[in-house]
């Protein structure tokens, strides 16, 4: 472990059930009337954006609500979302109310309502974004970005066949406003999408290569493995692999949810210092090519991922394999390590997600191109603990076809 780093956070994070209550005190300290929120048909349809909107109007806010966002957001309905906000009003906060997409939608929409522009003006490398953006408040409803708490935008770049992530530690939102509550009605195959992607970051963080990434201002961002990203990220792990399952089967089953609701915000809190590795450097290209949920491709690849990367990170592995509760007495450093990677095939097949790139549509032909895009993704790929190359990433995505 490295002698100097750096940890960034959200600065306040609001947890419990019942906790969207406080949202009317939380609007009041940041001294916010005009309120923008953001949000997509299914979270209107479960009845959630209408109990926020309710809350809001009694306690005498201006609301406006762009309720059009769509899963894995393109740049275009970034675009429009920032221009129907601004056709309506001078606004003070921005509410992110939803999955991954909606809270990465409010991100882009309080990001250009501050400094204008274009969404991709901000992508290609971090700390493009010259100071803090308009007042946000994250309120997830699903377990597993932990967007609300990270300094990353993710939207899809429809020109290019690709998703592009935006990074600066200036996308952390204000305040994370958690409430397990808002995560009952969520359908058992998102809860598993959302929860295997949680548990991407916990694991991608936690084995994320040591190094120290500065920018010339000195802005640091995403330094591998910390001290606090490993805590963070090993006990995500944990409430992660006991918890998915049952969050799974038993949707209304309250501690479940809140177990995973906290484990998808510590790997948000691991990852977004860490960083991810492979599993997303991978999932970047084949999410361009195919309409599957960004958690359901990365999910897909992290037991190959964790794999290929056992050998250089066998204790870290071993220790992943000892938070799922693997039995490891008696086995040796490598057989614990695979332990680890088997513990997620099994979860995946608990909680009914594909564990091959054919069952998703990918064809074998699309291998190579996928190494090759995933390659270009540097951010993604130095942080990988066992060095990646084409021939590597090809193998890697052939042994999970
Ligand atoms: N910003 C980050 O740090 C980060 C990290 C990982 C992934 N992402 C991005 O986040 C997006 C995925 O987000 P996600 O997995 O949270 O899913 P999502 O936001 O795309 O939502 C998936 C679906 O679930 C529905 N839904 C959400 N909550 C619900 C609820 N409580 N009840 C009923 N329906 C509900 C939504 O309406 C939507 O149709 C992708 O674009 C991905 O690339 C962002
Ligand atoms: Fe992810």
């Amino acid at each position: 472990m490295r002698n100097s780093w750096e940890f960034f956070s959200t600065k306040r994070i609001v947890y419990g059930k019942g906790a969207i209550e406080q949202l009317d005190s939380i609007l009041k300290s940041l001294k916010a009337k005009n309120v923008l929120l953001v949000t997509d048909p299914g979270i209107v349809n479960a009845g959630i954006a209408d109990r926020v909107i309710s809350l809001l109007r009694n306690a005498d806010y201006n609301v406006v609500t762009y309720d059009k966002v769509v899963p894995e957001p393109p740049v275009s309905s970034a675009i429009e979302c920032y221009e129907f906000a601004k056709s309506q009003m001078e606004t003070d906060a921005i509410i992110g109310l939803g999955g991954g997409s909606s809270i990465d939608m409010a991100k882009i929409a309080a990001l250009l309502i501050k400094y204008g522009g274009h969404p991709l003006d901000y992508y290609g490398g971090e700390n493009q974004i010259p100071g803090p953006i308009a007042p946000l408040i994250a309120i997830p409803t699903t377990a597993g970005t932990g967007s609300e708490v990270t300094s990353v935008a993710v939207l899809t770049d429809t020109e290019n066949n690709i998703k592009a992530g935006i990074s600066d530690n200036y996308l952390r939102p204000e305040v994370a406003l958690l409430d397990p509550e808002l995560t009952i009605g969520l359908p058992a195959y998102v809860t598993a999408c959302s929860g295997i992607d949680a548990l991407s970051h916990a694991v991608e963080a936690y084995t994320a290569k040591n190094f120290q990434y500065i920018q010339a201002e000195g802005n640091i961002l995403f330094q591998g493995a910390l001290p606090i990203s490993d805590a963070l990220a090993l006990e995500a792990i944990k409430l992660i692999a006991e918890n998915l399952p049952l969050a799974v089967q038993q949707g209304s089953n309250v501690e479940a949810r809140g177990n995973m609701l906290i484990g998808s915000l510590l790997a948000g809190m691991a990852f977004s210092n860490a960083g991810t590795a492979a599993a997303h450097a991978l999932a970047y290209p084949i999410g361009g090519l195919v309409k599957s949920p960004h958690g359901e491709v990365t999910g897909l690849l992290l037991p190959y991922v964790m794999k290929f990367n056992s050998a250089v990170e066998m204790e870290k592995m071993g220790k992943i394999a000892e938070a799922f509760g693997v039995q490891v007495d008696g086995l040796s450093a490598k057989e614990k390590a695979l332990a680890a990677s088997d513990a997620v095939l099994e979860l995946l097949a608990e909680i009914g997600l594909p564990a091959h790139l054919s069952q998703i549509g990918i064809k074998e032909d699309d291998i190579p191109s996928i190494a090759e895009k995933a390659l270009e993704i540097a951010r993604l790929v130095r942080n990988n603990p066992r060095v990646p190359t084409q021939k590597g990433f090809e193998e890697l995505l052939r042994s999970a076809f």
